[in-house]
């Protein structure tokens, strides 16, 4: 059982966590950690995070070059080190490696190497930062769980152009790293943190730091351990300076440069009261305070704390950030300084009259009036099959300056507006489906990122409400006290990625490590909804990862949150790089008979016990599938299709009301299961944009 396994098969997550590691002992920093030359080997682990890049490259080349090192040594084959493995820390785990090093062969012995680039915008190397420090001050965990490794190093890349000296943030993260390396490894530092400037030597000293790290590895190799009073090495002398680093309370006392100790306190926003106070802040006047001036009341406990201080914010997604430049390439209007709005596919399609999507067919929404936008590009998931290209900032709680919801409200519409005037000269696209787009209807906040994530979203979504535009909000089900705030939606969402615990964090690869407690609260909050609004559950189903064997744990999930609708869909393949270094290939979209499949055997199994469900509609065209409640069968006819006066009317009315009360007409014929979903009154054509034959159309003519 490796450590993923252990974790996983804990009885109770809130159980406390007990990892294997080791305080440091005085035998510890005197013994050559243990490394018996004739029996144990060498791992090099290589880990980088690049956002431009150009570290990436580095680290490649990097890797070939130790590995033709070790190569060299004039030893027998079993005494070398073995070929450098090489991770980007945006895909890791964090848990499987900086938590205790890898379980392998006990005889194999791992050295890390760390090669960072430097950012002062959010990445996730702040994300790597909370996670080393969190591991470190994790009162469950050993205070050095990393000390088997056999040392460690860290090289920083920053710009002494705009960054000249360390006290003005010049490789700031890879000494913070450094720093908490040393910390978790018990002070096993193999050669002293390496610092470049990408703009002039990076590479000279790039080059001096591997040799160094070499003399390192043979002497490891030769049994000597970290070496005597090098000075930097991993021996007790030099732990002085790192015991001063740190009090016993956990508080930093270090020398290191002003402006890093400013980045290291920047606090973990996960209180959320700290969370809102900063919205609050943030929102009431977008001036950036100094340091330590007010912090915002949470969305969720508004009345409370108003007077409280808090720490200036960063902007999300600023302009200038690769991840600004990423998102625009990709379509994305980035307004202000955390939100998106993107013009969809069939959007396009259907000002063309060439169809809409699934929502079309299911719910009765015609995609040229439906905005796509999300309030918070961000996001604590970093899930295999997400869209976002693994540009965006992730974290585990709100921590950047907060837009004002009427801003970002405003701002949508004119991007949506835009891009819909854009297309006005598209060949095909007919004139009453342009003018009727000028007038957005519905607006999903699913885009990418958490819409809940934003402190502000009940407004935002009254202001939708306001002007009669619908609201379906689909969230990943990691933030269940946002959930629990949230107001009344048309049609609300929780994506459910896979049916256990250990399949959720594979695809999902959340960074909340109580990922599945607050999995199951949302699932809770949405039983609770069910009378209140439309609750949906979107599966999106991948090969290889949440298909097979789940069919009995999606039903008891299903089971458990009783959601009115399940929407199941396969993936959609973007091939980019994020999914490939998730180990994501067109192997693992399911064709639409695989997915058919499993719905059938979903129905078959939500019908054995008694649940009340049956399979309503398709789009087969978006590989999609609904699984209705028979809540919404009237008379032996669907109808799943939403009444959307009807809704504000509710609304409006300020009296209770439920799903019941907007059900729309019945579900056309053509979208039901069995019918493919295509409106026979669109013209269906190829991707070349040539006529094709609707099955559709055939079948309902048979
Ligand atoms: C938005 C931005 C912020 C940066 N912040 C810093 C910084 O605070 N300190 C520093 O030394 N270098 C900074 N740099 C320089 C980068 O660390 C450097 O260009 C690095 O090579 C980028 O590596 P990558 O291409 O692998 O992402 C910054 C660069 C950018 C684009
Ligand atoms: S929850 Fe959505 S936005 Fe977040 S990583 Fe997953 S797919 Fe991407």
């Amino acid at each position: 059982m490796n450590f993923e396994e252990k974790l996983l098969s804990l009885p109770q997550a809130r159980a406390p966590r007990r990892i294997a590691g080791s305080k440091i002992s005085k035998d510890d920093t005197e013994s050559p950690q243990g490394f018996d030359p004739s029996h144990h080997k060498i791992q090099p682990v290589i880990f980088y995070f690049s956002l431009g890049g150009s570290t990436q490259k580095v680290a490649q080349s990097f890797a070939e070059d130790l590995e033709e090192w070790g190569q060299s040594l004039e030893s027998d084959d079993a005494l070398k080190p073995l070929k450098p493995q090489v991770h980007d820390l945006s895909y890791i785990d964090y848990d499987d490696f900086f938590i205790t090093p890898p379980k392998s062969d006990a005889r194999i012995k791992h050295f890390y190497l760390v090669l960072l680039p430097t950012y002062n915008i959010d990445t996730v190397l702040d994300n790597f930062l909370e996670h080393l420090q969190e591991t470190h001050h994790d009162f469950r965990i050993d205070t050095a769980p990393l000390s088997s490794l056999l040392g460690y190093s860290v090289f920083g890349f920053g710009d002494q152009e705009d960054w000249p000296t360390e006290e003005e943030g010049f490789c700031s993260q890879a000494t913070e790293v450094d720093k908490w390396m040393a910390r978790l490894t018990g002070r096993k530092r193999a050669f002293p943190v390496g610092m470049g400037d990408v703009k002039s030597d990076s590479m000279e000293r790039l080059k001096e730091w591997r040799l160094g790290v070499q003399d390192a590895m043979k002497e490891i190799l030769e049994g000597r351990g970290l070496g005597e009073g090098v000075p930097g090495s991993g021996d007790a002398v030099e732990s002085d300076e790192g015991s001063a680093d740190e009090s016993d309370d956990g508080s930093d006392e270090t020398n290191i440069p002003k402006m890093r100790r400013k980045r290291k306190q920047k606090p973990l926003v996960d209180d959320l009261e700290d969370l809102g106070r900063m919205a609050r802040q943030s929102a009431a006047n977008k001036k950036t305070p100094p340091e330590s001036s007010v912090l915002a009341v949470d969305f969720t406990t508004h009345n409370k704390s108003r007077n409280a201080v808090a720490p200036s914010p960063k902007e999300m997604v600023p302009k200038t950030s690769p991840t600004y430049a990423a998102l625009t390439k990709q379509g994305y209007t980035i307004v202000g300084s955390h939100s998106g709005v993107k013009i969809c596919r069939w959007t396009k399609s259907a000002l063309r009259g060439r169809g809409s999507c699934y929502k079309f067919s299911f719910y009765g929404i015609k995609s040229h009036l439906c905005m796509e936008t999300t309030p918070s590009l961000s996001c604590s998931n970093k899930c295999v099959f997400c869209w976002r290209h693994g540009t965006n900032p992730v974290g585990t709680s709100w921590r950047w300056q907060v837009d004002p919801p009427d801003e970002i409200f405003r701002g949508v519409k004119e991007g949506h507006y835009k891009k819909i005037k854009m297309l006005k000269g598209v060949p095909g696209v007919r004139a009453e489906r342009f003018a009727e787009a000028m007038r957005i209807r519905h607006c999903a906040l699913s885009l990418v990122g958490e819409p809940i994530f934003y402190p502000h979203i009940n407004e935002f979504v009254s202001m939708l409400h306001n002007e009669h535009i619908s609201s379906f909000l689909v969230c990943n089900a990691q933030h269940p006290d946002q959930l629990a705030a949230l107001k009344h939606v048309t049609q609300l969402y929780v994506s459910i990625d896979a049916s256990n615990k250990d399949s959720l964090r594979k695809i999902d690869r959340p960074l909340h490590r109580d990922f599945w407690e607050r999995f199951t609260r949302c699932l809770d909050i949405l039983r609770d909804r069910r009378f209140m609004q439309r609750t949906v559950f979107r599966l999106t189903l991948v090969k290889g990862f949440n298909i097979d064997d789940e069919v009995k744990g999606y039903a008891d999930l299903v089971e458990r949150g009783l959601p009115c609708f399940v929407e199941i869909k396969g993936v959609t393949y973007c091939g980019t790089s994020t999914s490939s270094a998730a180990g994501l290939t067109m192997q693992n979209v399911p064709f639409y008979h695989e997915v058919c499949d499993f719905v059938t055997a979903l129905e078959a199994e939500l019908q054995a016990r008694n649940l009340g469900y049956g399979i309503a509609a398709e789009h087969a065209h978006s590989c999609c599938i609904l699984i209705a409640s028979d809540r919404f069968k009237i008379d032996g006819k669907w109808h799943t299709l939403i009444g959307y006066e009807k809704f504000f009317e509710c609304l409006e009315s300020g009296k209770e009301f439920g799903p019941e009360d907007y059900i729309g007409e019945p579900t056309p014929e053509w979208a039901l299961w069995g019918n493919g979903g295509f409106d026979p009154r669109d013209e269906r054509v190829d991707r070349k944009g040539r006529k094709k034959e609707a099955v559709q159309n055939a079948q309902i003519a048979a």
